[in-house]
Order: structure tokens, then C-alpha cells, then sequence
């Protein structure tokens, strides 16, 4: 290609629908090589992002310190969304970003979403972070999605240091939401800094959807998305979604995501009294809600996994040939896994493509806990007035929330009718959809060409077991191709004890978000 070639001739070349570094393919990869030559007058903005790589890399190296800083400031914000209690503290998250993003050059706006019924009140929801970045339109824009608020932490839980204080130990940060998910929210601040901080501008545009309630079902997103956002005309020039919230399937190999389960949360309320008890002077002569709820609970799943709610397994989707190939070529390993989270033994008897695909392509049902029962140290000796049973079922492709739901309730109204008890019984549910996207889009071969920049492998193509709500809405709502760009690592026990981030994915996936918005920048317009 001739080094003066201008740049109405360049699209036209972009604009073949071939994958844009197809003459790549063949060649060992080759870090910052770009493709065509073009001479930096003629095409400037392409130019300086790809020149600005190396120097970008080098910035984020310099810079270990302050990206450190900057998670323990955020993790130090207790944006637990399911606790009333720490409504504030959301709402004091998404001001703190909403300043961050301001200072990369963001225009922002705080979108107000309405109320939620918590613990029995009416409690205002935590409003949406929305933002934009560049509006230049010979460049692709990408609409970024991540979640400012975390699962519930406690030091007694059994933590080895306070969750909300990030603490270093042995390359790793723990705290709750190093992994979960504002590591990577502050990855991509920080890939937009050092592009700023290099001079070089920005590839793509970029605009932003940051909420605060996504560990509670996203309440309120997707009325802001589809009645607000949408007809509003944000997402008419967003050419590609990413999300940056899940992790690695093992420790040593990036991957990207192309599915995830849905997940339809029951809560299954039992009284028997109008307060609690004591079991000394009352035991003997009430129904128990505590026993009721236990019989319920046990007539949920077997100990083997399989779902006892009549016809559960009906709607998923049959398993292709295709598909069942595809499980053959991913790396995971099944030992490794169960030494991770020091399980005692794996089911399906621990092979491979089975564990794979009762994580990603098959529902599984949790039990979570049981408010209202005793749970601290000591014998206390109480009969619980009021009981309220967590469960929830990991939803997949085929299964609509509102049909699991509906054979959940037929199923726990026949149990309660055959058990007989003359105690209150209800039950309610939030649920979410299952997602699944093409991975062969020329933007899943953008982000695996930056993934392998950076981390010199091939990533595997993955699904994901956990849940994020606004996906499957997001694709709706833009209509375009829609990607989950994992940064940490598969041992990172999000919404667990311990919960980490690896300096090293941290940090990496800091030069990955730059690489990726780079390699989208050059997809065809
Ligand atoms: N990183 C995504 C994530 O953890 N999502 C949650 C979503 C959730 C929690 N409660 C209801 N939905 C998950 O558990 O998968
Ligand atoms: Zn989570
Ligand atoms: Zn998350």
C-alpha cells in the first residue's frame, strides 16, 4: 500500500467486510507491527494510537502505584446495594466515579431510576451513572457497562483482613470489589488516562453505563435503558458493547466471553408467630416456620445437583453436535479447579466438558441462607417468629424468567399443600436473562488480538455460569454485537471470603482495555 494513500481510499479498504488484520493471521503475531503502511500525515489519528501503544504500556508500568491507590479508594466506599443501611454509600460511589470520569474528559449525568421496596420500605434506588466521550464520527464508538456496587462483607464472615480496606499480600489486593467489579470499572479510567497522558487521542468514542444495583438484579436499569436512554437516542451511534465483569475460567489463560446464565432469586417467607420465641417455654406448642421452611428448601435439588422442580429441564436447549465440540478445545482442568476452592470432590464425575457445561449451558439451583434464623455463636435457644429462604436458579439460553418462575411457584404451592401447615406462606422473585452472543464477530477477533498482545496466547472463547442482567438488554437496546472482556482471574473468589484482584491482571488488564479500544478503533466504521 503506498505510503500516500489518503484516506477516503483507506475506508474504502476498511470497509470490506473482511476481519480488518486477516493479513495478520498468518504471520506470527507481531506486537506493534501495524499492517499497512500509511504515512502518519495521512492518516493521523490511526497513527498516533498505534504509535501511542508502546508508550501507553510503558505509562501504565510507571504508574502501579497510583492505580493501586485509586481501587483502594473505591473499594474503601461500602456500596453494598442489597443493604439498606449502605444506600448511601451507593449513592456516594457513583458521585465519586461520576468525578472520575469527569476528570478523563467525560460529560456525565446522573440518572435518576425511582424506588425499590427494601426490608418493607420504600427506598430510592441509586441513580445511573451515564456518560460520553468524543463524538467524532469517522470513529466507532463503544458503549461500556460496569457496576459500582458489591456483595455484603463482613471481617467475621472469615476474612483475613477488613474487606473494605484493600490490603496487598503475595501480588494479590484483596478487598471487597478489587475483582467484583471496580477493578475493572477503574481499568477503563485508566487505559482513558494514558492515552491522554502519552498525547495521543483516543480511537473510538466511548459511552458509559455505570450503575450501583447489579449484585440486586440491576433494579430500574432496564426502564432507564429501553424507555429512557433508547428513545433518547443514546445508543444510535454505539457501534459495540463491552463489559468488563466476569473472570478467567483457570489462573494462567485470558479468555472472552460469549454467554452467561440468567438467575431467577426466590425469597420464600414463613410465619408462624408475630415475633420470636422461646423454645423452652413455646417448643412444643407452635408449627415451626423454621421447619416448614427446611421442608421446602429440601424438596429443591438433590445431592447430586438435578433441579426437583417438575418440568425445569424441559426448555433448555438442546445440545448441538457443534456445541459439544467446542467444550473439547477449552483449557480448564478440572483438579486445579477443585484444589482452587478446596472442594472435597467434584461432580459428574469430575470430567472436563461435563463440569463445563453444568457451569455454562445447564441450570443449577443455590441455596443462599435464611434470614431471620440464628446464625451467630452461642445456643441461643429461639424459635424464629419469621423466616425467609434464599434460593436461586442459574437460568440458561431457552428458559424464559417468567416460565422458571411459574414452575417454581406451582412447585413450592404443591409442596405446601401435601406438607399441610397452617402457617403464612409466600414467595416472590427478581430474575434476569441468560445471554448468549457470536463470537465469530470481528469484534471478538479485535479483543482477541488485543488479549493476545498483551498476554502473548490465544484466549479461549468462554462462556460464564454467573449472571449480568443488563446484557442480554444492552444487546437489545444498541442491537449490536456485545462482548464480556474479562480482567481478573478465575481464583479471584468474587463475592466471596478473600475476594482479590492480581496486581498482574489489574495491571495488564489495564494495557488490555487500551489495546482492545485501539483494535476496535480500527474495525471498519
Ligand atoms: N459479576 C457479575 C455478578 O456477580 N452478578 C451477580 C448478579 C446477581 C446477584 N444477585 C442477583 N443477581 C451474580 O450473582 O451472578
Ligand atoms: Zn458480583
Ligand atoms: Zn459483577
Amino acid at each position: 500500500m503506498s505510503p500516500l494513500i489518503k484516506t477516503s481510499t483507506l475506508r474504502v479498504l476498511f470497509s470490506s467486510r473482511l476481519p480488518v488484520l486477516a493479513s495478520s493471521s498468518n504471520n506470527k503475531f507481531r506486537p506493534f507491527c501495524y499492517p499497512y503502511s500509511v504515512s502518519h500525515k495521512a492518516e493521523p489519528k490511526k497513527m498516533a494510537a498505534e504509535r501511542a501503544l508502546p508508550q501507553i504500556f510503558q505509562y501504565v508500568d510507571q504508574n502501579v502505584e497510583s492505580y493501586k491507590n485509586l481501587l483502594k479508594e473505591a473499594v474503601a466506599i461500602p456500596s453494598v446495594s442489597s443493604d439498606a443501611k449502605h444506600r448511601d454509600d451507593c449513592v456516594r460511589m457513583v458521585e465519586w466515579m461520576k468525578e472520575k470520569l469527569k476528570e478523563v474528559g467525560a460529560t456525565t449525568e446522573l440518572r435518576d431510576i425511582g424506588f425499590q421496596t427494601l426490608e418493607g420500605k420504600q427506598v430510592k434506588l441509586p441513580p445511573v451513572l451515564v456518560g460520553v466521550l468524543g463524538n467524532d464520527t469517522n470513529k466507532n464508538t463503544i458503549c461500556i457497562y460496569g457496576h459500582l456496587d458489591v456483595q455484603p462483607a463482613l471481617k467475621s464472615d472469615g476474612w483475613a483482613s477488613e474487606p473494605f480496606e484493600l490490603v496487598e499480600r503475595d501480588g494479590k489486593l484483596f478487598g471487597r470489589g478489587s475483582t467484583d467489579d471496580k477493578g475493572p470499572v477503574l481499568g477503563w479510567l485508566h487505559a482513558i488516562n494514558a492515552y491522554k497522558n502519552v498525547g495521543s487521542e483516543l480511537p473510538v468514542n466511548l459511552k458509559f453505563v455505570f450503575e450501583c444495583m447489579e449484585e440486586s438484579s440491576s433494579q430500574g436499569l432496564d426502564e432507564l435503558l429501553m424507555e429512557k436512554l433508547k428513545p433518547e437516542g443514546f445508543f444510535d451511534t454505539v457501534d459495540y458493547v463491552c463489559i468488563s465483569d466476569n473472570y478467567w475460567l483457570g489462573t494462567t489463560k485470558p479468555c472472552i466471553t460469549y454467554g452467561l446464565r440468567g438467575i431467577s432469586y426466590y425469597f420464600l417467607e414463613i410465619e408462624c408467630a408475630k415475633m420470636d420465641l422461646h423454645s423452652g417455654v413455646f417448643g412444643g406448642t407452635v408449627h415451626e416456620a423454621m421447619s416448614d421452611l427446611i421442608y421446602l428448601m429440601d424438596k429443591l435439588v438433590d445431592k447430586d445437583g438435578k433441579i426437583l422442580i417438575t418440568d425445569i429441564y424441559k426448555s433448555v436447549a438442546p445440545l448441538l453436535e457443534t456445541e459439544k465440540q467446542l467444550y473439547n478445545t477449552i483449557d480448564f482442568d478440572p483438579e486445579a479447579y477443585r484444589k482452587s476452592i478446596d472442594a472435597y470432590k467434584l461432580p459428574h464425575n469430575a470430567v472436563k466438558e461435563q463440569l463445563l457445561m453444568h457451569r455454562w449451558r445447564y441450570p443449577s439451583l443455590s441455596l443462599h441462607g435464611i434470614e431471620g434464623a440464628h446464625y451467630q455463636t452461642g445456643a441461643k435457644t429461639v424459635i424464629p417468629g419469621k423466616v425467609v429462604g434464599k434460593f436461586s436458579i442459574r437460568i440458561v439460553p431457552n428458559q424464559e424468567p417468567e416460565e422458571v418462575e411459574k414452575l417454581v411457584f406451582d412447585y413450592i404451592n404443591k409442596k405446601w399443600a401435601e406438607r399441610g401447615s397452617p402457617n403464612k406462606m409466600s414467595i416472590s422473585a427478581q430474575s434476569g436473562r441468560a445471554w448468549t452472543e457470536d463470537p465469530d464477530h470481528p469484534h471478538y477477533q479485535a479483543a482477541a488480538r488485543a488479549t493476545k498482545l498483551i498476554y502473548q496466547t490465544e484466549p479461549d472463547m468462554s462462556r460464564e455460569g454467573g449472571s449480568i442482567p443488563v446484557t442480554i438488554t444492552l444487546q437489545e437496546a444498541s442491537g449490536k454485537n456485545v462482548l464480556l472482556l474479562p480482567m481478573g482471574a478465575g481464583d479471584d473468589m468474587a463475592h466471596s471470603q478473600n475476594e482479590k484482584i492480581n496486581v498482574r491482571n489489574y495491571i495488564e488488564g489495564i494495557k488490555l482495555f487500551a489495546a482492545y479500544l485501539y483494535e476496535v478503533g480500527k474495525l471498519p466504521k
